[in-house]
Formats: C-alpha cells, structure tokens, sequence
C-alpha cells in the first residue's frame, strides 16, 4: 500500500487512537508473555523441585512460594482479559471513525464534484463504493489493528520462549521467519484475487439495480428466467473469486499447520531424547511454542486477509480522488445573483466528454418575465441546453451572462440557487409531503406550501391519509407518474425562482392536469424566467417564444408572443451573428 494510504487511513483515525491502540497491544502482549514465564516456577514447583534454569534463577529468589505464583498468574491473566475488553472497544472506535470518516469523504466528494463530471460517473460504482467497497475496508481495518495485535503478542511470546531457552527460541524465530517468507507468495494471490472481488462487486450491484429497475418490463415480457440466469451469471463469477481465493487461504493454512506440528514434534524429540533442556523449562517451552504457533498462524492469516481486502481501500481512494479532482471551486459566502433582465447565451458550444458538440454556436436570450418553450428531436441537446441555463454545466467556447454578467465557475453556484428544475423522472425524497416541499424552500408557511399545491393542480394531496403529513416513503411507489410530478412542480414553484426549468414535466399529465399546469405557467409571466421543454402542444402555447433545436442550432419557430424591452449593449454586441436576440 502507498505512504498516500498509510497516512491517510492515521488521518482519519487520529494518531492518538492508534497511540492507545499500541499501549493496549503492547501491555496486552506483555502480559501474556509474562503469564507465560510465570509457568517455569510453576512447572518447577510441581515437579517437587525449585530448580529453574540459570536466566531465570532471579525468578526463584523473588517468588516466595506456589500460593504468590498462582494468585499473580490469576492477576495477570485478569489483567489481560481487561486489557482485551479496552482493546476491543478501542479498536472497533478506531475502525469506525476511519470507515465513517472515509464514506463522509466520498459523499462530500460526490456532492462537490461538477456536475459535468458526475454525469459521466458510472452510478453503480458510486453505490458499490458508499456500500460494499467501504464495508470491506472496515473489514480490512479491523484487520490492520489485529495484525498490530498479533505481531506484539508474537514478539513477546518469543520474547519469553528466549528467556526460557534461547538457542531452542532462535531456532523457533528461524522457522517463523522462513513461513513468512513463503507466505510473500500467497501475499501476491490474495492481492489479485482481492481485487477481482471489488470489480465483481461492482458488476453485482450493476447488476441488481438494473433487474430491479426493470421488474415492470421483465414481467411484461416474461423474461423473469432469463433475468434470474443472468443475475445468476454474475453472483457466480463473484463467488468464483472468493472460492480461488478461498482454496489459496485454506492451502496455506494446511502447509502451515503441518510445517508449525512438524517443528514442534521435532522440539519435543530433541529435548526429552538429547536432553536439552530441564523438565521444568520443556514443559513451558512447549506451552508457549503451541501458542506461539497458534497466534503466529493467525498473524499470518492475518496478513493474508489484510492482502485480500486491502484491495478495497485503493479501489475506494481511486473514486474519491476522481470525484475531487473535479470539485467545484469552494466558496464561503457565494454572493447572491438575481436575474433581473435576461439569461443570455453567447456563441455557446458544449460537447458531452469533449466529444462532437451538441450544442454548436448557440446564441439566445430568455427574458426575465418571459416564457419560453424549446424542442426539438430527440438527442438533439435540449436537456444540456437547460443544464447550461441552469448553471450545472459550463460552456467548453462562448458565453452565459446573467444580466450581462459572466457566469463564470463562482457565480454558477450562486446563480444554481436562484433556479428550480422539475424532470421527467421527479425525484421524491423518503419523509411526507411536505418534508417534500420544504425541502425546496425551508421556511415556507403553511398557507404557501398549500398554494403552491393548489398553482401545481396537487390538490390531490389533500386526500392522501394525514394529507400533507403523509409518509411518501411507502406510498410514493404508489403515486403515478403524474402526482410525482405534480408534487415536484409544487417544490419548485414555492421556491420562487428566477428561473424555472421545466425538463418534459408534465410528460406524464392527463389533458385536463396539462391544461391547469399550462395556465399557472402562464400566471408566472412577468415573475420569473421560465424554460418550458416539451413536446406537447399546450405547454408551448402558453410561451411568449418557441425555439427549435437541432443539429447543435438554435432556430425561433414562431414570432414574439409578448415583446420585451431591447437589450441594447447585447443586441449591439451580437447583432451580426445573434439573430434570435429579441
Ligand atoms: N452525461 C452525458 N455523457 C455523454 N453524452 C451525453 C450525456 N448526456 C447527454 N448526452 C448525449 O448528448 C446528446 C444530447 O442529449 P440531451 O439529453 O441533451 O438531448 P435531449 O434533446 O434532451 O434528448 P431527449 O429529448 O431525448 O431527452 C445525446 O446524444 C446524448 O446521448
């Protein structure tokens, strides 16, 4: 893992957790390994004989009798299960401020990026990322600190298998360090295989969000068998991953399992058939090889895990870092913008990933007061054309000026909170109604939240159970297309825009609905800008201009409606080649 990672995982845990962290570990390590030294007296004692072994005889002038051994081997035995407790607690704080304080990251990555950027972002990632990735990060985490754990708790069991007999210890650390070495070769595989596992991972929620978008149309078609296999497909491939990886773990920690008996067994035979080593120290010795061998299998097991998830965190430091590199430019106190006169496009060109232009030399100006409508083919830009309107994208040549003022970067921002945009697809947000609504305008009051409503023909909401309090979490999967999209007109009407997009919002109305939201549309005349894109006839009437798209051009389809005072520096600037300035 990159220096990057290490520091940044220490960040967000903070160097004092890890600090305690480390106390905790060390003291818990220390304490077992003198627990451990504790049975050389023991074994002494009951084998009828005080004896100890030479670097230990400090031990036999300090312990006084077997009552002080067994009431200290209790202690510290108590000592370590507290130490354990404060260690687990610890851990599982350190684990959850580095997962938290990643997955706040990558929200306010997401939130912040430019909406040209997000727009091209693969979704199924970003949710991948906020959900699996960042969960087998903690995984990983909680491996990180065990790892620590584990190493300390080794080093001090060896620790203790040296004073009790050093030659026999280095041979032990010898071992050790050589299935380490073989263990680098398995490193590699659970690193590959980890990887794999993150990109199935993502295929997987692809996968399932995309089935259950589609539950309608897979019904209507009968396609459920086929839906089933190909979700089948790729849970097998996923769990196909975890399976290689499965078999490489369980491999090693066969081999290694075999490799700890052997060396043991080999132990034991030396010492009881060359006589080596003392009863008393054999005893001991053997105590703490069993569970060095135990906890040093674990390290290692440890490790490769580690290797497997670690994978996770480089794929989620790869999202987050793409999303910041395209963050806007942060600003304190946004100074406000107001459109008092005209949004005007000038010789505006966007292409979506720098590709072909959709929009090819656009020149244009909505009035403040002024309706007007857009069409145009499909595919041919319109909804690029209000997503530069409304300050989301930024030109890639030419101009948009706010009352002759240049939306640069900065002012994009500002001018975003002077906008409403209702969709195709309206987005409602799990809570009631009004959580709904005022989540377009928090203080609105009653009495507007209900005119708003009634200006949307929404009145529908008023039968709903509990009315405006009602839950939509539930019954918004019950609300046709139609009453969403009434509710987000509402939410933008009480906003008060400057300007107020509508993206084919009452695509889903019947007549009558249509009708009603084409004369409150016609009501806004003169109170804010209005860009109204449809394709259907009664929408567009209402506009004091209409306006065709197609081939990346901008054409007036029909003549002014109402006429609105002359733009003279702009009609001056652009008279050659602005043709549709009013
Ligand atoms: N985020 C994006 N990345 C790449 N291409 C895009 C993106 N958004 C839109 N496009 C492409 O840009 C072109 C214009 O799209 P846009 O949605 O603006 O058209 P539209 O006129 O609103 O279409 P429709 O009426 O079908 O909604 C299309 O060819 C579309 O595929």
């Amino acid at each position: 893992m990159q220096t990057a990672a290490w520091s940044e995982l220490a960040r967000l845990a903070s160097w004092r957790r890890i600090t305690v962290l480390c106390v905790l570990s060390l003291a818990m390590a220390a304490s077992e390994g003198a627990g451990f030294m504790l049975l050389v007296p023991l074994a002494a004692y009951l084998a009828g004989s005080a004896a100890l072994p030479g670097q230990l005889a400090w031990l036999a002038e300090w312990l006084t009798g077997l009552g002080f051994t067994l009431a200290l081997f209790v202690a510290l035995v108590a000592l370590r299960a507290a130490l354990d407790y404060a260690y687990r607690i610890r851990s599982l704080d350190l684990t959850v401020r580095i997962v938290d304080g990643l997955r706040l990251r990558a929200v306010e990555g997401l939130l912040n990026a430019e909406w040209s950027a997000l727009s091209k972002m693969h979704q199924a990632e970003n949710r991948a990322l906020l959900i699996t990735t960042i969960d087998r990060v903690s995984y990983a985490v909680t491996l990180l600190t065990g790892l620590l754990r584990l190493s300390l708790l080794c080093a001090a069991l060896l620790l203790a298998a040296l004073a009790i007999a050093p030659a026999v210890a280095a041979i032990m650390i010898a071992v050790a360090g050589l299935l380490a070495l073989l263990y680098g070769v398995v490193r590699r595989r659970a690193r590959h295989w980890g990887a794999e596992t993150g990109r199935h991972y993502t295929a997987l929620h692809a996968s399932l969000e995309e089935m259950l978008g589609a539950l309608r149309i897979v019904k209507s078609y009968g396609r459920e068998r086929r839906s089933r296999d190909e979700t089948a497909a790729v849970f097998g491939r996923l769990r196909d991953a975890e399976r290689r990886y499965l078999e490489h773990t369980a491999l090693a920690r066969a081999a290694f399992q075999i490799a700890m008996a052997a060396a043991l067994a080999a132990l034991v035979f030396a010492a009881s058939e060359y006589r080596l080593l003392a009863m008393s120290a054999l005893l001991p010795l053997v105590a703490v090889a069993a569970r060095s061998a135990s906890q040093f299998g674990a390290l290692l097991e440890h490790w490769q895990q580690w290797n497997h998830a670690a994978p996770a965190l480089d794929q989620a430091r790869a999202v987050i870092a793409e999303a910041e590199a395209n963050a806007e430019p942060r600003m304190s106190a946004p100074a406000p913008i107001r459109l008092a006169q005209r949004l005007t496009f000038c010789g505006v060109h966007y292409g979506h990933r720098g590709g072909t232009p959709v929009l090819a030399g656009i020149d244009c100006s909505i009035g403040h007061g002024e309706i007007v409508a857009l069409s145009g083919p499909s595919g041919a830009g319109k909804s690029t054309f209000a997503d530069l309107a409304a300050g989301l994208l930024a030109p890639d040549a030419g101009t948009i000026l706010i009352d002759g003022k240049l939306l640069g970067s900065e002012e994009r921002q500002a001018w975003r909170r002077r906008v409403a945009y209702v969709q195709q697809e309206p987005v409602l947000f799990s809570g009631t109604v009004r959580g709904n609504l005022l989540w377009g305008s928090a203080d609105a009051e009653e009495s507007e939240l209900v005119a708003a409503l009634d200006r949307a023909n929404a009145t529908f909401v008023f039968d709903l159970p509990n009315g405006l309090d009602c839950d939509l979490g539930e019954a918004s999967r019950h609300l046709s297309g139609g009453e969403r999209q009434r509710i987000a007109l509402a939410r933008a009407l009480l906003r008060t825009p400057d300007l107020l997009i509508l993206d084919e919002a009452t695509s889903a109305l019947d007549d009558d609905s249509e009708i009603a939201i084409a004369s409150a549309i016609g009501a806004l005349r003169g109170d804010c800008a209005v860009l109204v894109i449809s394709h259907r006839g009664r929408l567009s009437a209402a506009a004091d201009r209409k306006f065709e798209l197609a081939g990346g051009r901008l054409r007036q389809s029909t003549g002014h409606r109402h006429s609105l005072p002359p733009e003279p520096a702009l009609t001056q600037q652009f008279s050659a080649n602005s043709p549709l300035l009013p």
